[in-house]
Parts: C-alpha cells; structure tokens; sequence
C-alpha cells in the first residue's frame, strides 16, 4: 500500500471520529492503579512478561472510556531491554509483537532514552557516544518487529532531541515503512524540544517526509500545550497530535512521579477543545492520566454540545 493511501487512513479515522480522534491515557499509570510493579527498568514492558492479561484489560478500560486510539505497552519494550533480562532474541521479539496484538492501534516507540531507564527522555542528555547511526541502530529492529505484527499507526514517543527525530525518520526511510507513523516530543520548558533545541530544529527532517503524518507533544506538563500547538502550526502542515501528562513530574532516578500543578479531569475537559480549536486533531493524554480523563475529553470532543 502506497503512501498516499495510507495517510488517507489516518485521516479518515479523524474524520470518523468527528473531527478529532482521542488518544488513550496514561497505560503504565492505569497498571498501577491496578496494582502492578512497574519500578523496574523495563517498566511498563515489565507486564508483557508479567501480566498480559493486565495489559489487555487496560486496553479494554481505555476503550470503553472512549479513545479511538490505543497506544501499545511497547514504550519500553526493547531487544536489548529484553536480552538484559535473560530472554532470547526471539523470545524478546515474540513480546514486542504481543504488545500490538494485545492492542492492535499504535504501538508505543519510546525514545532510546526510555531505553536508559534513567529518565532521560527529559533532558534529551544521551551523551557524545550517541550519533545518529547509533540510534538508528537501536530503532530498526524494533520497528521491523513491530510493524511486522500489523498495526495502524506507529507512536514514536517522548523524542527529545532533534538527532533522535531524525533517526526516526531516516529509519522509516530507509526500511520503507508506510504505515502512517507520529513522532511526538516533551518538553520542559513548554517552548523547546527537552535537549533545549527549538521545535524548528526538531522538525527540519520530519516535515520533509511523507511518511510522518503527524507531530506533536506527549507527556509535557498540559498547561504548556496551548502555545506549542501554534507554533508547531508555524512550523508545519502536518496534522497536531497531543496528549499532556497530568502535570506531575517524572523523577528518573528514584523512579516516582513528583506532584506538581495538575490538571484535573475537569481542566482536561475544558482544555481540549481549545487545543482542537487551535488546530490538533489528536488529543489524549499521557501519563499520570486515567481512563476518566480519557472519558471526559471524548465527552466533550465528540458530543460538545451536551458539554
Ligand atoms: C515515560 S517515563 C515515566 C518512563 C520511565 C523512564 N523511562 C524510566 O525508566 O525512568
Ligand atoms: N505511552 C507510554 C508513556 C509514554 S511517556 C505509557 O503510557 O506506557
Ligand atoms: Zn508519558
């Protein structure tokens, strides 16, 4: 299937679901809540060994409440992440495809600094031994194993840095991948990329592929995501995707969220029509968010009326 059809495909699942379609919530936050330990290195990947059934029913949780997309448990599923835990190559690559079987939408494609486990998809800090062929690296078989099992869209997730950007689009170049993919980035300081480039720097390769039909801004703090989506609207025709975390922040070495100004369901209900007015056309929400979240935003984006 060519391109051009299948970015038709994610434009029609917009369009189905009336305008904007709404992304699921926090996955590893509702694990939790359901009492899953998640402290690990493989964190929330650590149930596709553990709890596959957990995984589904999450899935399920965030469906009823209203998502028409589902981001897969594979955020920090990786080979390497697997191999460390003693399982084989192929063992590692059954439950990367699990993960999108379980879900079957979008599978998650966290950042190599999920991989690290040390919280640094939040400073985009990987290092001078990271160079682009090195992420690269770390991305193609993961993306081949995913995309392998059959999904809709891809998720690249939480990207922090510009090199990783790129990396993402050159590997879905070079591997000619056409399912219709997003690459979403943090923030910390609501105005640039974590590894303090700007959003302009960030976005020179993706807005020169058709393979990346959408960008956007996941898990940073939901009262930074107003003044992003106009300057991503500046800086590209693609369509918006965002999915704030609740507020609260990641603390990557003793691997606990620290409270910070949240944004309750309510705020997230007001919230997210203005960033559909302002021109995202995916909206959800990310971690530390529940599938009550999720519930409000579908209430008030697909009935707004009633709201
Ligand atoms: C999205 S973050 C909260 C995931 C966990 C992080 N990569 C860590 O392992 O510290
Ligand atoms: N989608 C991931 C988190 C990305 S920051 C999850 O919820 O597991
Ligand atoms: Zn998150």
């Amino acid at each position: 299937m060519g391109i051009q059809k299948e970015r038709t495909l994610l434009e029609d699942l917009i369009k189905k679901a009336g305008g904007c379609a709404v992304i699921d919530g926090g996955f590893a936050t509702q694990l939790e809540k359901h009492g899953a330990t998640i402290n690990d290195p493989l964190w929330s990947a650590l149930c596709l060994i553990k709890d596959p059934d957990l995984i589904k029913r999450v899935h399920l949780e965030y469906l009823e409440a209203g998502a028409d997309i589902l981001v897969t448990s594979s955020y920090q599923a990786t080979l390497p992440g697997f191999l460390s835990r003693g399982l084989s190559a192929e063992e590692g690559e059954l439950l990367l495809k699990k993960s999108v079987t379980l879900a079957v939408e979008a599978p998650s494609i966290g950042s190599y600094g999920a991989y690290l486990a040390d919280g640094s998809e939040y400073s985009g800090c990987y290092g001078p031994d990271v160079n682009l062929e090195k992420l690269k690296d770390f991305h193609r078989r993961r993306l081949q194993v995913l995309v392998k099992a059959g999904p809709d869209l891809l998720a690249f997730e939480t990207i922090p840095n510009k090199l990783e950007a790129q990396a993402c689009v050159e590997l879905l170049e070079e591997e000619n991948i056409n399912i219709p993919s997003w690459i979403c980035f943090s923030s910390v300081d609501g105005e640039n990329a974590p590894s303090g480039e700007s959003f302009q720097q960030c976005l020179e390769a993706i807005n020169k592929s058709d393979r990346v039909k959408a960008v956007g801004i996941n898990c940073a703090p939901p009262h930074f995501i107003e003044s992003l989506i106009c300057k991503l609207k500046e800086l590209t025709e693609k369509l918006i995707a965002v999915y704030p975390n609740s507020g609260e922040v990641w603390d990557g070495r003793a691997k606990r969220w620290l409270p910070s100004t949240c944004f309750d369901d309510d705020k997230f209900e007001l919230f997210a029509t203005r960033w559909h007015d302002l021109g995202a056309s995916l909206i959800g929400g990310c971690c530390r968010t529940t599938p009550s979240t999720i519930q409000a935003i579908s209430k008030v984006l697909k009935n707004p009326e009633q709201s």
